[in-house]
């Protein structure tokens, strides 16, 4: 492993019924290589034999990485390739046994659908719990979604960390940061995407940028993270973008280019964050910019060009602390 396993962000794992057409080993690279800092095997139904083999070979890819493998379910295939921990639910291997059988110093996660369960794992010693399923899942079919609102509650209770998992995706990750999560796992939106590594890059944004809102990285602090709420752009169409930027723009240029904020293509003739900021209505807001993937300094935003393909997550905060 390389940097410290509590610091991951974003968890990845494995199911090779979404990708029929392509190499577990290949989407599982990929996807590290996107921004995925923890990965774990799950295959549910498969052969022992079958397990062990996925489980060397991700050991391997894992190792090169300095990523933490995690396997599901299966104590025995953890400890057979050294895994770095293993995670169960709560009908399965219970912690205690589990802890005694891996040792101190596995990670061990639990599976948790309410905070009574969440503060019993972190009472009997789990390093990490899952929070979820967030939202109903074809990964899990049939499961309860447990909403933002067990988010929520973990946010402000859990002190082991946490990851929320479950129906998450580029479209709905705003809405579980916004409610409080730090670390995100998501399944089908990574593994059945078209480019496993272009979707970790897009949650890796979301997630710098709610960090860096919940950290107050415009220079007010003292704001609670659950506080943190998308720009409301959600609501803003085209004309609402280029609203005040008609015609020639004050470099001479003229015309509307497209741009993407929050996850939202559009189209704006704004050619600086500032000019942004403005058509958006959201000047002296209490806002982080991040552009391409670089958080913006507020000072800088008048500097800061925009170009077709540009790519902003505006995050402002609602509410004091
Ligand atoms: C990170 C993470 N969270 C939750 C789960 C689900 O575990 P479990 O409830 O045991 O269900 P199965 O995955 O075994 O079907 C998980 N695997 N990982
Ligand atoms: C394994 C698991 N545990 C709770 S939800 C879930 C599945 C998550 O998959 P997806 O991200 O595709 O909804
Ligand atoms: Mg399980």
């Amino acid at each position: 492993m390389g940097k410290n396993w509590r610091d991951f962000k974003l968890y990845a794992i494995t199911a090779a019924n979404y990708h029929p057409e392509r190499d577990m080993l290949e989407v599982m690279e990929q996807a590290i290589l996107g921004g995925a800092d923890i990965v774990q095997l799950r295959k549910k139904d498969a052969s022992k034999e079958e397990l062990l083999a996925d489980a060397r070979a991700l050991r391997a890819l894992t190792a090169r990485y300095g990523v933490p493998l995690i396997i599901n379910d299966h104590i025995d295939i953890a400890l057979a390739v050294g895994a770095d921990g293993a995670h169960f639910g709560q009908d399965d291997l219970p912690l205690a046994e589990a802890r005694r059988i891996l040792g101190p110093d596995a990670i061990i996660g639990i599976s948790t659908h309410s905070l009574e369960q969440a503060l019993a794992a972190e009472r009997g010693g789990a390093d990490y719990i899952g929070v979820g399923p967030v939202y109903p899942t074809g990964t899990k079919p049939g499961r309860t979604a447990v909403t933002t609102s067990y988010v929520r509650e973990a946010a402000a209770q859990v002190s082991i960390p946490w990851v929320a998992i479950g129906g998450i995706t580029l479209g709905n990750v705003d809405e579980v940061l916004a409610a409080g999560a730090t670390r995100i796992c998501a399944v089908s939106a990574i593994v059945g995407s078209e480019d496993p590594a272009k979707t970790c890059r897009a949650f890796r944004v979301r997630l710098d940028a709610f960090a860096a809102a919940a950290k107050g990285a415009d220079g007010e602090s003292g704001r609670g993270r659950a506080q943190a709420e998308t720009a409301v752009v959600g609501g803003l169409g085209s004309e609402d973008l280029s609203a005040g930027h008609e015609g020639d723009s004050a470099d001479g240029r003229s015309g509307t280019f497209a741009v993407t904020v929050n996850g939202r293509r559009e189209e704006t003739s704004a050619r600086t964050v500032s000019e942004l900021i403005e058509a958006l209505g959201l000047v002296g807001k209490s806002l982080v910019v991040e552009l391409n993937g670089e958080i913006i300094a507020r000072e800088s935003w008048a500097a800061a060009g925009l170009a077709d393909g540009a790519v902003l997550e505006l995050v402002h905060f609602v509410g004091g602390g």
